[in-house]
């Protein structure tokens, strides 16, 4: 009878272990078994009382970000949990084959720390601003039972924070690009970031090499300079004027400054800046160790439609950069011009600009060098032919050389020829070079009232070089016009020569000069 019992009680217990073993199977198969893991931890979130802490993406001044935020949006996208999660969202990486998980709107996931079980909400609130535009609410809810909250609320902290801070260093050498968005007083965010990956660098420019070292020990030595200011009852702040010509590669040169600096960049987009207070708003919202750059200063200025809300004195107030003081670390701003011309000289005074950086057209040896980086030469038979030329004060573009060359990189000798025919051109119509002439630095400009430190590449040139490079221009234009022409060319140029003459200043034995006031 014993011997029976003990059977039937063995064929029991194998059919209960067999019959786990199929369910087992067949949750995970079916994958049921997630189903049932939700109800498992429905009904233990129901016995438990929660407390919900929000970390929202504003401050609550709203005017700077929370940093805290970022820390724990990094940290949760960096969460095994976040794949088996019913849904998320998918981008590709930095690297061609990366795919990165990244959390929802009002997605929830699970995180497990000291045994306790927490969980995330990535709430997002839209908001309907107008009849096509809206925006969001960020904010990160964590939801803790309160038994647990006492033994793990800070230390989890803690956890993410040093989780994350190797992260942050790595993304923080990633440069960012912002751009503001246009302005509605219902948006606590102004500013809209994307990886900034302008290839241009101090390398890649192609400038006098004596003004590329000046400006790079400027700044390196301003970035070191906080007790200095400090002392001087200073704000730590410089400001660089970036101007010349169209195609000069004054912005080409601001990522160069960006990249060296590996700061990010904020390019403030005046157009869609509503009024002073905005503006300030917008620099208040900047984040530490900044470039502030505004492109085309002058356009602005001198367009009082686009810049509508925005007045001088908001400007100026923006250029001594009292507000950005508020946040005690450095500040690096750019302003980008075509010309001085039309600019209040009280908007470029020294403390508001701190340094003035012309951008020429090309030259020879800015010839040369964008030689050696589009085509790959140091040298060819046409150098002297185009040397030449230039000496006759044909010009152009950096620009519109880059794109010859980069249209004829195939044969450097037809990219010559081609750079060749297209200054001949423009030294025949004279338009470049009276453009040039009159987008050089004005003797107003190098010696005038306005201050700052000046520091030009070839910009200023002696008057006898330029009688001599207007005779070349004269003897190259007269074998091509004849008869009257050949007067009314020479009044043209007489006009030029008055006007340059007007306009020159100072010998220029260097490459580059800076003149100190
Ligand atoms: N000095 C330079 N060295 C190397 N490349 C240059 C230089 N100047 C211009 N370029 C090239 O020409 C193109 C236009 O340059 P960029 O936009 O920087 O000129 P810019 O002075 O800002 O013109 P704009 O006043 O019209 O805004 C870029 O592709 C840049 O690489
Ligand atoms: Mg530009």
């Amino acid at each position: 009878m014993f011997a029976i019992s003990l059977v039937v009680l063995f064929f029991v217990i194998s059919g209960i272990c067999l019959f786990l073993l199929i369910l087992r199977l067949f949750l995970y198969r079916t994958a049921l078994i997630h189903v049932v893991n939700k109800w498992v931890h429905w009904i233990e979130d129901g016995m438990h009382v929660h407390q919900i802490f929000k970390v929202p993406e504003f401050n609550h001044d709203n005017f700077q970000e929370n940093q805290f935020y970022g820390q724990v949006f990094t940290y949760l996208n960096s969460l095994a949990s976040i794949e088996n999660s019913d849904f998320t969202n998918l981008f590709s990486g930095k690297k061609s084959n990366d795919i990165i998980l990244y959390l929802d709107h009002n997605q929830t996931i699970h995180d497990t720390f000291l045994g306790a079980r927490v969980s995330w909400k990535n709430e997002v609130n839209d908001q309907k601003l107008g009849e096509d535009q809206s925006c969001c609410r960020r904010t990160l809810l964590l939801k803790i039972k309160k038994k647990d909250k006492r033994r793990i609320l800070r230390p989890y902290l803690q956890h993410i924070h040093n989780a994350v801070s190797e992260d942050l260093q790595q993304r923080k050498r990633e440069v960012k690009l912002y751009m503001n968005t246009q302005y509605d007083h219902r948006i606590n965010g102004r500013w809209n970031s994307i990886p900034f990956t302008h290839p241009s660098t101090f390398d890649t420019m192609a400038m006098d090499s004596d003004l590329k070292y000046r400006i790079k020990s400027d700044l390196e030595s301003f970035l070191k300079s906080k007790q200095y200011y400090h002392r001087l009852g200073r704000i730590w702040k410089r400001s660089y004027l970036l101007y010349g010509p169209s195609g000069t590669g004054k912005s080409s040169f601001v990522a160069a400054m960006a990249k060296l600096l590996n700061y990010d960049v904020y390019e403030i987009d005046l157009s869609r800046v509503a009024d002073d207070s905005d503006l300030k708003m917008l620099l208040l919202q900047t984040s530490n160790k900044s470039v502030i750059v505004i492109e085309d200063l002058d356009r602005f200025m001198n367009d009082n439609k686009s810049v509508r809300g925005v007045s001088f004195s908001g400007v100026s107030t923006f250029m001594d950069g009292i507000l950005s003081s508020c946040r005690g670390d450095e500040k690096i701003m750019i302003f980008t011009m075509n010309s001085k011309d039309k600019i209040d000289s009280s908007l470029l005074r020294p403390g508001r600009i701190d340094v003035h950086i012309y951008f020429p057209m090309c030259n020879f040896n800015s010839f040369k060098s964008l030689a050696n980086s589009y085509l790959g030469i140091r040298d060819h038979k046409l150098f002297p032919q185009v040397e030449e030329i230039f000496q006759t004060g044909a010009t152009m573009s950096p620009a519109e050389v880059g794109e010859i060359m980069i249209v004829n990189r195939s044969s450097p000798s037809r990219a010559l020829k081609s750079v060749i025919t297209a200054l001949q051109t423009n030294a025949a119509t004279g338009w470049r070079l009276s453009e040039s002439a009159s987008s050089r630095p004005s003797a107003e400009e190098s010696g005038g009232e306005s201050g700052g430190v000046f520091w030009k590449d070839k910009g200023s040139v002696p008057v006898a070089k330029e009688v001599r490079k207007l005779y070349g221009l004269l003897r190259l234009k007269s074998g091509k016009i004849s008869g009257p022409s050949v007067a009314k060319e020479v009044r043209k140029l007489y006009g030029l020569l008055r006007l340059k003459s007007g306009k020159i200043s100072g010998p220029s034995g260097h490459d580059s000069e800076m003149i100190e006031r």
